[in-house]
Formats: structure tokens, sequence, C-alpha cells
């Protein structure tokens, strides 16, 4: 996260650390007790001799916590349409090996399932463990920060990401303030509630030219319950 602070100790209880063999790799967000939300392109480098794992109930990845527990991986169901070249569809489900226990530091968020779209310039936050300078600084604890919504229309427009935005997608402001390399999979929060997920998009960060992009959650409520559905 550029342009933030660090978030108060486990007042985003929702927040998760997809790890690979230990190191923080990507955010994302606890739909339930057996189900993680994060982004496809996080797992597309995967060796299948690596570990991935999620870390629920954590403000420092490093320190002990009472509330932390690492949690095995039973399936990755990246979305099907998604692809390393593209940034479409860029959204994972996680299931976990064992139901995460829930407590004041590990609790589900809700996510926008009406078809709809929020508004330019309403503040949504981003929170994660992303780098937090463009040399590539990684914070030990969480950081967040609040972002303005923009209109799909601006974000097309050719200064912005000309014509790249889909229906799907869903574009946040960047200039100073953004979410960069290792947030993606964390969920843009508005309101309480989940309607986006960081995507990398043309991994640049904080450019007010290229507003970061999310992936629009209530494009894919369909798909959410298809998997939950089929794989509980
Ligand atoms: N702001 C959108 C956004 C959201 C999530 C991730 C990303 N960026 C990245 N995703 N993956 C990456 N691999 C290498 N470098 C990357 N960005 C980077 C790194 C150092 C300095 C800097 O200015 C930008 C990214 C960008």
């Amino acid at each position: 996260i550029l342009g933030g602070m660090e978030a108060a100790p486990h007042l985003r209880p929702y927040m998760a650390s997809i790890q690979i063999d230990g190191k923080h790799l990507c955010g994302g967000f606890l739909l339930n007790e057996w189900w993680v939300l994060s982004a496809a392109h996080c797992v597309e480098d995967i060796s299948p001799g690596s570990t991935v794992r999620v870390l629920l109930g954590a403000h420092s990845l490093s320190q002990p916590e009472s509330s932390k527990h690492l949690y095995e991986v039973q399936s990755l169901f990246p979305h099907p349409d998604s692809h390393p070249d593209t940034i479409h569809h860029d959204i994972l489900l996680i299931k976990l090996s064992e139901k995460a226990t829930l407590g004041p530091a590990v609790q589900p968020l809700p996510y926008q399932r009406e078809a709809g779209d929020v508004a330019g310039g309403t503040f949504c936050s981003v929170a994660g463990w992303g780098i937090t300078t463009h040399s590539g600084r990684k914070p030990d604890r969480l950081q967040q920060v609040d972002l303005p919504i923009m209109d799909r229309a601006v974000c097309n427009q050719r200064i912005y990401h000309d014509n790249l935005i889909t229906d799907k997608m869903i574009c946040a402001e960047s200039r100073k303030k953004d979410a960069c390399r290792g947030d993606s999979g964390g969920p843009l929060v508005c309101n309480g509630v989940a309607q986006g997920i960081v995507t990398s998009g043309t991994r640049v960060c904080g450019n007010w030219k290229k507003p970061g992009i999310y992936t629009k959650i209530s494009s894919y409520t369909d798909w959410i319950d298809s998997v939950l559905a089929s794989a509980s």
C-alpha cells in the first residue's frame, strides 16, 4: 500500500495473507469458515512443489499473536476464464483444509451480491501487506488507505486506461495513494461491504494516470455460488 498508514490491529478481521513457502504473496479475505477470496494472478506462477497457506487473524506477519492461525489449503479455484496475460476475471476461490476458527480477529466480510456500480467519488478502503515504497519496502504490519472510486467512463478515457475497463471492473484513483505489489487479492471495501478485489492491472503504482483496477465482485456471484456449492 502506497501513501497509507498502519491499520488498527485486528479491526479488519477478514484480511488474509496468502503465503507461498512461508512468505507473504498476496492479500485475500474470508468469505465464510471454509472459503477465502483472492486474485487468480496470485497463484499462476506457483510451482507444483511449493505450498500455499492462508494466514488469518494477523496484524504483524512476523510477531506471535494469539489470534494468528496459518491454514493449509484444500483446493484452489482460479476463475476458468482467467489468463496470465490478461486482467479479465482475476478472481480466485481458496478452500481451506479445515474450518477457520472465528473470533474477534477472524471474521468473514460480506460482499456485494446485487448488480450495480459504486458511484464515482465514493471513498472506499483497501488494506494489505504489499510494498509501501517504490523501492519495494515490505511492511511487517497491515497497512490501509482510503481511495475514491473513479467513474468507469472517466477511467476509460485515453489519458487513463483507454477502454481497458470492462463492466466487470472497478477503478479507484491512484494519485500517490494506491495498492501495489503484494496487495493483489485484497478487498476494496466500501461501507463495510467488499465491492472489489485488487488486481495488478498495469502493475503501475501511485501514478494518477493509471488508476487502480479492481475485479468487480458482484459480476461473479453466480460463479462464486457454483464453486461453493460444488466443492462444499
Ligand atoms: N496499483 C495497481 C497495482 C495493484 C497491485 C499490484 C501492482 N503492482 C504489481 N503487481 N505485480 C508486480 N510485480 C512487480 N512490480 C509491481 N509493481 C511495482 C513495483 C515497484 C514499484 C512500482 O512503482 C510498482 C507489481 C499494482
